[in-house]
Order: structure tokens, then sequence, then C-alpha cells
């Protein structure tokens, strides 16, 4: 471990992992589109929201663990998908999947990891998802699910708000994509259908390697019918990730899907766009209790996990802070992390009077126009 782990709050975390990293990988990871309106505007969100403890409830006896299509987990808490991790630590998905097992939460494995997907699954000795990058080539495609499925992923998450980077001007101002080194083209590179197409081993011909890659699997958008093909095709629970709109969210129950992520992918596309936070309240209106709603994008403490399962979360997803973890000391780091906002979590639920899952809602909490309302 480099240093003891900040735990104020993310912002302490996310200066101690820049002054580790060097400009290119600390701000690939740090950065969002834009002017960064929107990776502020999930920051702010969560500040609009007061928690109000209530008192004498017993709440020095705890569950608040949860079943996720079938799967217990000791807390509504997963691992996000994030690709390329070996840009900040040279163990990059493999040391944050041990972690999650160790913790027993769901390790989300990306399509874009820096390891194979086999490889991840096997650190990843816990329960796991697999999230996918939807490549246009079906064949690939099905390649990748068979290899998911076998590799014991249970759950498939389906990203759609990246079929292109958004405006990064960071990565821009710094000359930095992991991408175009073929960083988190692991997957795709070992995958036999890939390999077929490409005619020649990876290793024989880098840059087209890297050309066929990034054509197969970036400026393809779909439609709502396409979502079939998933569905036929994937046996298990099936989650669409990236959902901002509850007209969305209602497309995605009539899909017939089993859940979505309602997220703006951590501010890293829209410049602008809403924060996640905001979008939850009116998605979990719409979709009520029909399909599994999950979180992210600018969960930084443990008491910002008690306010997305107030506000209507089944389950949160943790995306940087994890990274930054893992930047600070492998496994040990992003386990750190874990433990510091499980702990958190834990503590700020006990204090406001929670035993389980189910006592948190909207009834613990106050939006800050209320609270100043209450003051007047
Ligand atoms: C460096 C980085 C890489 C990411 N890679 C992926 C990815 O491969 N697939 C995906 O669905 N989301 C990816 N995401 C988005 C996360 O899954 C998640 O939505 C986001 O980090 C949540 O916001 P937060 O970091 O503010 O918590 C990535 C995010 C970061 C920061
Ligand atoms: O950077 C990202 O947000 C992301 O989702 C991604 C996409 C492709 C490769 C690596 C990361």
């Amino acid at each position: 471990m480099n240093t003891p782990l900040c735990t104020t709050d993310g912002a302490a975390l996310e200066d101690s992992a820049r002054r580790l990293l060097d400009p290119g990988p600390f701000g690939y990871v740090a950065g969002g589109a834009g002017s960064g309106a929107t990776v502020r505007a999930n920051r702010e969100a969560f500040d609009r929201w007061r928690i109000v403890p209530r008192m004498l409830r017993g709440a020095h006896v705890r569950d608040l663990g949860v079943t996720l299509f079938g799967e217990r987990l000791p807390a509504p808490v997963l691992l996000a998908p994030i690709g390329v991790q070996s840009i900040v630590h040279p163990d990059g998905e493999l040391a944050s999947a041990r972690a999650a097992a160790r913790h027993g939460l769901p390790f989300v494995i990306s399509t874009m990891s820096s390891y194979p997907l086999e490889q991840v699954a096997e650190a990843a000795d816990g329960p796991r998802w697999f999230q996918l990058y939807w490549p246009d080539d079906p064949e690939v495609c099905l390649s990748l699910l068979d290899r998911a499925r076998r590799s014991g992923c249970t759950t498939l998450v389906v990203t759609l708000d990246n079929w292109t980077f958004g405006w990064r001007t960071r990565d821009l101002d710094n000359d930095y994509s992991p991408a175009a080194q073929g960083i988190g083209a692991a997957t795709a590179f070992s995958d036999p259908v890939f390999r077929d197409r490409l005619g020649r081993p990876p290793e024989d011909d880098l840059p087209a390697a890297i050309a066929l890659w990034k054509a197969m699997f970036t400026g393809v958008d779909r439609e709502w019918h396409d979502i079939a093909f998933l569905r036929r095709n994937w046996p298990g629970p099936l989650v669409l990730k990236g959902i901002l709109h509850p007209d969305d969210a209602r497309e995605a129950v009539d899909a017939g899907v089993d859940g979505i992520v309602v997220s703006n992918h951590g501010g890293r596309q829209v410049d602008g766009a809403i924060a996640a936070l905001d979008a939850l309240p009116d998605i979990k209106s719409a979709v009520g209790d029909r399909i599994t709603v999950l979180f992210d994008s600018g969960v930084r403490t443990g008491a910002d996990l008690v306010k997305a399962l107030c506000l209507g979360a089944d389950a949160v997803m943790i995306g940087r802070p994890y990274l930054y973890g893992l930047a600070h000391g492998g496994e040990a780091g992003v386990g750190e992390v874990l433990t510091n906002l499980l702990t958190e979590l834990d503590l700020t639920v006990q204090l406001s009077g929670g035993r389980q899952r189910s006592d948190l809602d909207l009834s613990l909490l106050k939006t800050n126009r209320e609270v100043g309302f209450l003051l007047a």
C-alpha cells in the first residue's frame, strides 16, 4: 500500500490518486465529458439531500443484505464495470475482482478489461457479472456471451450510453487514449471469432488488430427491438445500463429485461446531462417493482449509498473510488475502499435507526429546500 487511504470523502481520495498517477491515466479516470458539468452535477445532487435519523428503533442488530436476481449479497453494493484498469495498477481487474470476492460483492467484468474475461472471472471467485459493449458483428457478440456464461457470469449488463466516447477534454489535452495502445482489447483479442475475422494473431499486426477492434465496438447504435437478440441469446438476468429517462425505463420493462442501471456513466458521456441521482426518483416511480433498479454515478461515501437506496435503488454500483483504491495499493487498496464504504454505510444506517434494506426509503430524506423551509 502506498499511503493510508483517505477516508474523509471521495474528493480527498481522488486528490491522493492524482499524486500517485501520471496525468494521462489520472485524467482518463477522473475526467468527464466537456466542461465537467455532469461530473459536478452528480455530486451536487447528493448534496441536496439530507438524512433525517430516527431514534429508539433497535438498530443495533442489522442486516443490509439483499437478494438480486436470486443471488444473496451481504450489502446492496456492486463494483461497476470499469475497463482498462491496468492504467492505474499492473494487476488491474484481477486485483479489483479479488477484493470484490473477499467482500462477497459482485464484480461486473467489463468487455474492455485489461485481462481476458476468463482470467478476470477466475480471480472474481465470488459473484460475477459480465458487462457487454455490444459489437456490431453478431457472431463475435454470441462468442462473448458464451464465454461469459462459461466463466460463471450470472447477469449480463449491456451498456447503452457509450457507443462512442464523449467529448473528453482532459484526454484530448493530454493526448491520452488507452484504446489507441490496445489497452482494454484483451477480451476481444482472445476471442476465437474475433481472431478468425482478423485472419492472423493480433500480435502479428497490432495496428490492424486495434483498427478492427475499434471498428467493431464503436460507432454502432441500436434500437429497442434489437434487445430481443440479447434476450434470446442470454439465458440469465439481463440489465440495461445508462438509463436516464422514465420513458426509456418503461421501454426497458416492455423489452422484457430484468433490470436497469440508472447512470450517466459518471458524467463521462454527455456534458450537461442530468445528474443520475436526479433521474432516479422519476424512474423508480415509472417502473415500480416491475424490474430491478440499480444506480451509479457520483457515489463517494456510505451516506451517498444510503441516499441512493432511499431514493429507490435496489443496489448501488461503486465506480471511480475503487479505482483510486487500486491505484494506491492493488487488491489491498480496493479492499480498503470497500471496507470504508461498507462500514460508513452500516454506521449511517445504524445511527439513522435502520435495521434492514426495507427501512431505507424516502421517509428518511429531506431536500435542502425542505430543510430550509422547516427552519424558516
Ligand atoms: C476509467 C473508467 C472506465 C470505465 N469503463 C467502463 C466500461 O468498460 N463499461 C461500462 O459500462 N462503464 C464503464 N465506466 C463507467 C462506470 O461503470 C460507472 O458508470 C461510472 O464510473 C460511475 O460513476 P462514478 O465513477 O462517478 O461512480 C467506466 C468509468 C471509468 C471512470
Ligand atoms: O472510459 C469509459 O468510460 C469506458 O466506458 C471505456 C470504454 C472503452 C474502453 C475503456 C473504457
